[in-house]
């Protein structure tokens, strides 16, 4: 298992109102696994816990079997936004966890090199954020997450800020980086379709404070395209969804 929270409670702080209480799931490794929930809920909070933002209250957090507490660079984090450094050029900006870690430039320029011909952003190497599309910026993102090293990345709605079409091509794009870097990939998205079109399991968060995720497989393989969206079992299935985010709303 890549990632298994057991019985972990958190609240912000001890006069609010909790978070989760006792919450359980487990992550396979290489899974591309999507939380949805309404606005709130607590979606980011568990990326917080994850990556040691927040820390952990009550109950365990394991990656690979281990506790997190005892290891180091075992996840990732891409957020919404590129936070890419305007005064550095896209190499530069790629390179610096690289730099941070005192990996040798010789092997930063080569593993920079590679990431940027996989995302397919060669030609943009010595250019500047101000000069790519907000697309390609959250490529570059994406790129600097994989050189973190990391098994597990944490994706916290990446392309939410994005134009539509931009956006879809994205989702096509992540899925190809996907099979290639055999990643375990969290995602989190508001959009319904966005968590079918990509993932193999979806949790969603209903409750307040939860203490379970229900789970929900969705029924592709991991080679697909927005056609199979049209699938019947498919239209069904977002609709399902979207009935139990609107319910959970309410609470
Ligand atoms: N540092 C903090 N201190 C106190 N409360 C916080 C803190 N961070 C988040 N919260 C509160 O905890 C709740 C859950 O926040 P979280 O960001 O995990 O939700 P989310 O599901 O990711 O929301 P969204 O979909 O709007 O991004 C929110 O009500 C938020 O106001």
């Amino acid at each position: 298992m890549m990632l298994e929270f057991k019985n972990v409670s958190f609240r912000y702080a001890v006069d609010e109102f909790p978070m989760m209480e006792n919450l359980s799931f487990s992550v396979e490794a290489g899974d591309f696994v999507s939380i949805i929930g309404a606005s709130g809920c607590g979606k980011s909070t568990i990326f917080r816990l994850i990556n040691g933002l927040e820390q952990l209250q009550e109950g365990e957090i394991l990656v690979n079997g281990r506790p997190i507490r005892e290891q180091k660079q075992y996840s990732a984090f891409m957020p919404q936004k590129d936070l890419l450094f305007p005064w550095r050029t896209i190499e530069k900006n790629i390179c610096l966890p690289m730099e941070l870690a005192g990996v040798p430039a010789a092997e930063q320029a080569k593993r920079c090199k590679e990431v940027l011909a996989q995302v397919g952003l060669s030609e943009y190497m010595k250019k500047y954020p101000k000069d790519l599309s907000g697309g390609m910026k959250q490529r570059v993102s994406f790129a600097r997450t994989l050189l973190s090293g990391a098994d597990m990345l944490l994706l916290d709605e990446p392309f939410s800020a994005l134009d539509y079409l931009t956006r879809v091509e994205m989702q096509e794009w992540l899925l190809e980086q996907w099979e290639h870097y055999h990643k375990t990939i969290l995602f989190i998205t508001h959009d319904v379709e966005e968590a079918v079109f990509l993932s193999k399991k979806i949790f969603v968060i209903q409750d307040r404070p939860f203490s379970s995720m229900e789970m929900v497989e969705v029924p592709l393989p991991a080679h697909r395209d927005r056609n199979d969206l049209k699938k019947p079992e498919i239209v069904d299935l977002k609709e399902r969804l979207i009935g139990k985010l609107r319910r959970s709303v309410r609470l």
